[in-house]
């Protein structure tokens, strides 16, 4: 009998071509994603050099970042950087041979939310891209790595990839959620928990209850955000859930070979005995809805919690730091959460910008109005998600309430576009950074989950969405 082994034990056995005395390996990568951001110098790397892409068959090129999600986009990007590198990528897809979708391609959107979407994304699987939000993908039990630019250009040209491996880590989420608590709320309390260094030199399996009992959608928020506790990666063992998920997608294996994979991922999950080297447990019965008050995604607390006291905190860079972050903030100690007030909301990002997320929010804003002194906005992670959006009738849900209903991409997750914070606005986002200037420049952001940011523009500060009417 061989020794007990974990998930990620298994997947990384499963990919290593060689393997040094000092640990190093190289690893074979079965899917690449590539976005305009972190591709440009990757594909002249290969030009200058005379090489080709080693597999374009398992590279997807999509834009993401930097596209507008006005509803004339089509007319093209304003910004002069930003409309080079969506031209760069266009035109080495072009020259490369790999797949590309543009701005007006329906299948376009944030490429952690088309991976999966597409069936590219699949167990087992080894998936790298440049950009840190991979991880998204370890929901599907694939060990998903952010990679930087010269990675990048390793990847295209060779399709491997040099690593050492990670240690294990387990985070067990036992029991049951309370209604109006969700996957978001979950992670923000682990990160919260362990810190964002927690994770680090470790990739994370996330198990229990609580991690079973989620959808598909649940499991990619959680993964998703396993970057910002510091882990190289974030996984979850498939079940039926992801099973069905995958069934009928655009790229996943089909009839026999459907059913031949299947029996292959039902062996992805850790073996009974399998040694961790560090585990924590949390008891989702006890999680409440959360936001976060700082500038760091640890910075959490119960929505019922007030500002807390940095004062408090004994370790003297930790305190000045965490004031730093109330000073950016413009909050004060002892403030109740459900006295802040906001001026925009943000739904979208490859956190929550699915179709799951915005029936959440649906429900919750269905027949109300965004306060008058808040600016909402909801961008759907992708086209197809959109599409689905829109032949639900969600968005005219969202647009009688008074939110923008958005064309696909990052938007104001992150400053690359024309979405952004004015210097001093308090948004309440459902992305994953809430680090300063991250939603532009000045500009204030709160972490929350699709319903508590719903709630939010609703009532123009935060409020316990388990006390929504
Ligand atoms: C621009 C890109 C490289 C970056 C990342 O790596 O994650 C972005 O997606 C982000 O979320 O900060
Ligand atoms: S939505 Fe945000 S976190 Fe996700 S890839 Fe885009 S910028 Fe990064």
């Amino acid at each position: 009998m061989s020794a007990p082994r974990t998930l990620y034990d298994k997947i990384w056995d499963d990919h290593v071509v060689d393997q040094q005395d000092d640990g190093t390996c190289l690893l074979y990568i079965d899917r690449h994603l590539v976005h305009e951001v972190t591709s440009p110098q990757a594909f002249e790397g290969l030009r200058m050099t005379g090489r080709k892409v080693r597999a374009p068959q398992k590279t997807l090129a999509v834009v993401d970042h930097n596209v507008p999600t006005s509803p004339d986009r089509h007319l093209g990007i304003k910004n002069e950087e930003s409309r080079i590198q969506v031209e760069a990528l266009a035109n080495n897809a072009a020259e490369f041979g790999v797949e590309y979708y543009s701005a007006s391609d329906k299948r376009q959107g944030i490429v952690h939310i088309v991976g999966p979407e597409q069936g590219f994304t699949l167990p087992g699987m080894t998936i790298v891209c440049g950009d840190s939000h991979t991880s998204t993908h370890g929901a599907f039990g694939a060990l998903a790595h952010g990679i930087g630019t010269s990675e990048v250009e390793h990847v295209l040209a060779t399709q491997t990839l040099i690593q050492k491996k990670a240690k294990n880590m387990l985070v067990r989420v036992d029991g049951v959620l309370p209604d109006h608590v969700t996957a978001k709320d979950i992670i923000l309390a682990i990160i919260g928990e362990i810190g964002t260094a927690g994770g680090t030199g470790h990739v994370i399996e996330f198990a229990g209850e609580a991690i079973r009992a989620l959808s598909m959608e649940g499991r990619m928020t959680i993964c998703n955000m396993t970057i910002e506790g510091g882990a190289r990666a974030g996984l979850i063992a498939p079940d039926e859930k992801t099973f069905e998920y995958i069934k009928g997608k655009p790229r996943a294996p089909k009839g026999e070979a459907l059913e031949q994979a299947i029996a292959y991922w039902k062996t992805l999950h850790t073996d009974e005995g399998a040694h961790y080297d560090r585990v924590v447990v949390l008891d989702a019965a006890k999680l409440p809805p959360i936001v976060s008050w700082g500038s760091s995604p640890e910075d959490v607390i119960s929505v019922q919690g007030v500002v807390p006291n940095p004062d408090e905190i004994q370790d003297e860079n930790k305190r000045t730091s965490k004031w730093r972050a109330l000073d950016y903030m413009g909050l004060t100690p002892g403030t109740k959460i459900t006295d802040i007030a906001i001026d925009r909301v943000f739904i979208g990002s490859c956190t929550n910008g699915r179709i799951e997320d915005l029936r959440e929010v649906a429900k919750v804003v269905e027949g109300k109005t965004v306060a008058p002194t808040v600016s909402a906005m909801i961008v759907p992670g992708s086209g197809l998600v959109k599409e689905q959006a829109e032949a639900e009738g969600l968005d005219k849900i969202f647009k009688a309430a008074g939110f923008d209903w958005r064309e696909p991409g990052c938007s104001m997750c992150l400053a690359m576009n024309d979405d952004r914070l004015k210097p001093g606005e308090r948004c309440a986002s459902t992305s994953n950074r809430n680090f300063e200037g991250r939603q532009g420049f000045k500009g204030r952001t709160h972490l929350v989950s699709p319903a508590m940011a719903a709630a939010a523009a609703v009532a123009g500060h935060f409020v316990d969405i388990r006390d929504w009417q």
